[in-house]
């Protein structure tokens, strides 16, 4: 599947801007957008009585484009407006529409209803007058649609402005928008559709779609398979958790260096007590994860900077993050091999306090300062790699909120890191996995079972 582009407002109206000087009137991409979300609407929601509700600006202009497309297909339709268009495309489009066009405040319910007020160009929150209304008619809908984006979500940040209800289907335009995926305002959007209005959206910003993995050829051997080395620490549980996802996640060769608890290790773990500078030497290992249990003492000190001296590919997480971040974070920008870190919100506020801004920028930003791919994890986790690249992945399951599934998500990215020079790559096949693991396991999953069901979300990978 090839993952979707992401853009931003600004990039989208430069997209759009570059389209229309390319001889493509702005009515006619308007015809197109409200034509594509008119067909979507259909297919979802059917042909039950609708109330649309139309803004000022382009985004409105969508709104009378669909309306007509649906009541020359026979539809009841009735639309309420907030202002007048503000631009010669919506003024067309609403010239078009030869019904009537209440007040927002005299508007009737109806069962299927399409927000059509504010898409990218929304500048502030909804104005009290509006929301009420807005919200009210929400609420007395069976079916919720939103044309572009819900109106009172801004479009890059993944903020709420203002109250916004829950959606059942979101229909875009050209491309993805940071928020269709950046919490808060992702969860309000159910289903995505993103309809192609012939505008060409170009953006080194991506969803997490479903990687495309090989399986092993006759010709390879363990160790070419992927060879991992996991660091154990104060709490073995945590490394055995990543050592296990690590070798489900089709390593070939995991070893597990310190003392573990054995009993939940699978027997294919190689065991290696002891000091790991040696082992670590060893020119096949191909990815080296360090920090799930690792604790903060002064041995968990002494494996870090064991790990960090090897040189080899690293992925750094849990406590191995608490530990750069009392100042040692420099240290990463000297490695041969470009780091993967992954940080929760807790562990990056502490790596990176004085960041601010959205997920996306904050991740882009992290990636630039340590020249490492970051992965700020979360339900809208963001993969970030200093060339200016990233990704944002589709909610992932909210049972993944307990303990252990994160150590899975390290073993999982050092288990596909071992085999490839794409650190980016890497964390977004593995971000990937764990979100699909988590699906096929279900309700009150544990970390443990992510890993049973890591052959099965690999095998829709091949
Ligand atoms: N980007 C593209 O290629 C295309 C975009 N189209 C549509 O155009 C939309 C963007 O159009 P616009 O830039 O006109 O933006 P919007 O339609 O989102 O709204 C902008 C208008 O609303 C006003 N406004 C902003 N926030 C407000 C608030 N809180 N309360 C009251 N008024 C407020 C602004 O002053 C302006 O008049 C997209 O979301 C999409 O639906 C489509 O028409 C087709 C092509
Ligand atoms: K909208």
């Amino acid at each position: 599947m090839i993952p979707r582009p992401i853009l931003t407002a600004d990039q989208m109206r430069a997209a759009e801007a570059k389209a229309v000087a390319a001889g493509t009137p702005v009515e006619t991409l308007m015809e197109r957008a409200g034509a594509a979300a008119a067909t979507a609407i259909r297919l979802h929601a059917g042909t039950m009585p609708c109330l649309i509700l139309c803004g000022p600006g382009n985004n409105g202009g969508d709104g009378y484009v669909i309306a007509r497309k649906l009541q020359e297909w026979g539809m009841d339709v009735r639309v309420a407006a907030v202002g007048e268009p503000q631009s010669a495309a919506a003024a067309s489009a609403k010239a078009a529409w030869t019904g009537a066009v209440d007040p927002i405040s005299n508007a009737k319910h109806a069962p299927l209803w399409i927000d059509a007020l504010f898409g990218t160009g929304l500048r502030r929150p909804l104005d009290e007058t509006i929301v009420g209304p807005f919200l009210k008619l929400a609420s007395e809908a069976r079916v919720r649609i939103a044309i572009d984006l819900p109106s009172g979500v801004a479009t890059d940040t993944g903020q709420i402005l203002s109250t916004v209800p829950s959606f059942h289907l979101t229909i875009t335009f050209g491309s993805l928008k940071p928020s269709h995926l950046l919490m808060p305002a992702a969860q309000q959007m159910g289903r995505l559709v993103v309809a192609d209005i012939g505008v060409e959206a170009l953006s080194s910003v991506h969803e997490i779609g479903r990687p495309s993995m090989d399986s092993p050829s006759p010709l390879e051997h363990k160790y070419r398979r992927g060879y991992a080395a996991i660091l154990a620490g104060d709490m073995p549980g945590a490394a055995a958790l990543s050592a296990a996802a690590a070798l489900h996640a089709g390593a070939g060769y995991v070893r597990l260096i310190g003392e573990a608890a054995g009993a939940f290790l699978p027997n294919a773990v190689v065991r290696t007590p002891g000091d790991p500078v040696e082992v670590l030497a060893d020119p096949r290992i191909g990815a080296v994860a360090v920090g799930p249990g690792l604790g903060r003492g002064e041995r968990a000190r002494h494996l870090l900077d064991a790990a960090l001296a090897s040189n080899r590919p690293l992925v750094l997480d849990a406590d191995a993050l608490s530990i750069l971040a009392e100042g040692k974070l420099s240290r990463l920008c000297k490695a041969t091999h470009r780091s993967i870190l992954t940080p929760h919100a807790g562990e990056y506020a502490k790596l990176f306090p004085d960041h601010e801004g959205s997920k996306l920028d904050q991740a882009l930003r992290a990636a630039r300062e340590t020249g490492c791919v970051i992965v700020y994890k979360g339900a809208d986790t963001v993969v970030a790699c200093p060339d200016g690249r990233a990704a944002i992945a589709h909610a992932a399951p909210a049972w993944l909120a307990s303990a252990g599934t994160g150590d899975v998500l390290t073993g999982i990215i050092a288990a596909l890191r071992s085999t490839t020079t794409s650190p980016f790559g890497a964390a977004c096949a593995g971000v990937w996995l764990h979100g699909r693991a988590a699906e096929l396991a279900g309700p009150a999953l544990i970390a443990d079972d992510l890993i049973d069901q890591l052959p099965a979300a690999i095998a829709e990978c091949l």
